[in-house]
């Protein structure tokens, strides 16, 4: 088989499983909406939840900053990329979350995939819900160690991985709250067990950093659990991007000699941690943004219940409907998007065959009124 023939098998194999992704491109237009093709919709995919990501404050601040302290790095952190802004910035996380160090990354993927790389040898076990994230997974698959998935927020299903002898290390990865399906991890169970195995514990905190716990800490502080490892992500509530690892003073010095996405890449541009820092400030501060995203999650579950859409089981900003099929998935996205609403189909492989669904995504941003338009329009649209 030729590159040609390959790419082009792959791509018709996608086509036919109705499982094609295509990228449209979309501006914000206003907390809570987006714009695409000329129409302006009610955004119900973003993991923006407390509407920063198009907060001025965090604006002006990238703004000053690159004025101040240019536009780029200009290097690795290990060669002349590591801006005083960056050390302090990384302190100021450290504190704030009760870590010794925190290490900053330029992505939740590049910080996923480095830590699993650094972490892990020929003879380690990596234990990874089975609903891990595709950058954890993807780490774990390239990894030397042995991979094994337990059943989703089980313990149990945990345990029974641990009591195998293994000759080498363990780790066992876990999210704060699951991306597609916005549940939490039973995060303090699943630490009894993995130190009770002699193992250490990693936690990806993408969807749960900013939003839940207090002061927006995180579903670790939540959950009164500290992993050996937790991971953070700027990209969703923080509005922002990149991502930073909140560890101990030796971890922290062991990744700076062993984690390549961070010796071989260039830094966070100064200007970039300018904003960061605003939009932790704001996080902070945003007790009413939070309650008033947990009172738009009470008022979209309350309405779905009324209309007898079964939604997932989720107390998030994330409220997945099972569809099921993929074109119907995608027809369903068409529907509400006829309708002035935004909302994502997600199909396999991001999700297990079968259960493609829509991801409902809410924000503080949203007005009691969009999330009642949307009710309507899911009402009007889907086929149950
Ligand atoms: C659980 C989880 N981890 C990591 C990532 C990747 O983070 P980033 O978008 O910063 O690369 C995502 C984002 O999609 C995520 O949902």
């Amino acid at each position: 088989m030729s590159w040609q023939q390959r790419i082009g098998a792959a791509l018709e194999q996608r086509q036919q499983q109705q499982a094609l992704r295509r990228r449209q491109p979309t501006t914000a237009s206003g907390p809570g909406w987006i714009e695409a093709d000329g129409q302006r919709l009610r955004n119900f995919s973003a993991n923006d939840y407390l509407g920063l990501a198009q907060d001025t404050r965090l604006a002006a601040a990238w703004h000053d900053g690159a004025l101040r302290y240019g536009n780029g790095a200009g290097g690795s952190a290990h060669v002349t990329g590591y801006h005083p802004l960056q050390q302090r910035f990384e302190a100021r996380l450290a504190e704030w979350l009760g870590y010794p160090r925190a290490l900053l990354f330029i992505s939740g993927f590049a910080a996923n995939q480095a830590i699993v790389a650094a972490m892990m040898a020929k003879g380690d076990r990596l234990l990874a819900d089975k609903l891990a994230h595709a950058s954890i997974l993807e780490a774990a698959h390239l990894s030397p160690a042995e991979l094994r998935r337990f059943s989703h927020n089980q313990s149990a299903s945990l345990d029974r991985l641990l009591a195998k002898p293994c000759a080498g290390e363990t780790l066992v990865i876990t999210e704060g709250i699951f991306s597609m399906d916005g549940d939490s991890a039973p995060l303090a169970e699943l630490a009894v067990s993995t130190h009770a195995a002699g193992g250490w514990m990693m936690v990806d905190d993408a969807h749960g950093i900013g939003v839940v716990g207090e002061g927006g800490r995180g579903s670790c502080w939540q959950q009164q659990v500290k992993p050996e490892l937790l991971v953070i992500t700027f990209g969703k509530a923080f509005g922002c991007g990149g991502a930073a690892l909140l560890c101990s003073e030796d971890v922290a010095d062991y990744m700076l000699q062993f984690a390549r996405h961070l010796i071989y890449s260039t830094a966070m541009p100064p200007a970039q941690i300018c904003a960061l820092d605003a939009a932790l400030s704001a996080i902070k501060l945003a007790d009413s943004e939070r309650q008033r995203l947990h009172d738009n999650i009470q008022h979209f579950r309350s309405g779905a219940a009324e209309r007898g859409l079964s939604l997932l089981d989720s107390s998030s900003a994330i409220q997945p409907l099972l569809v099921g099929d993929n074109a119907a998935a995608l027809a369903l996205a068409q529907r509400l998007r006829q309708a002035g609403c935004w909302v994502s189909a997600i199909r396999p492989p991001t999700v297990p065959p079968g259960s493609a669904r829509l991801r409902i995504t809410l924000s503080a941003a949203h007005q009691p009124a969009d999330i009642d338009y949307l009710l309507e329009a899911l009402d009007a649209s889907h086929d149950r």
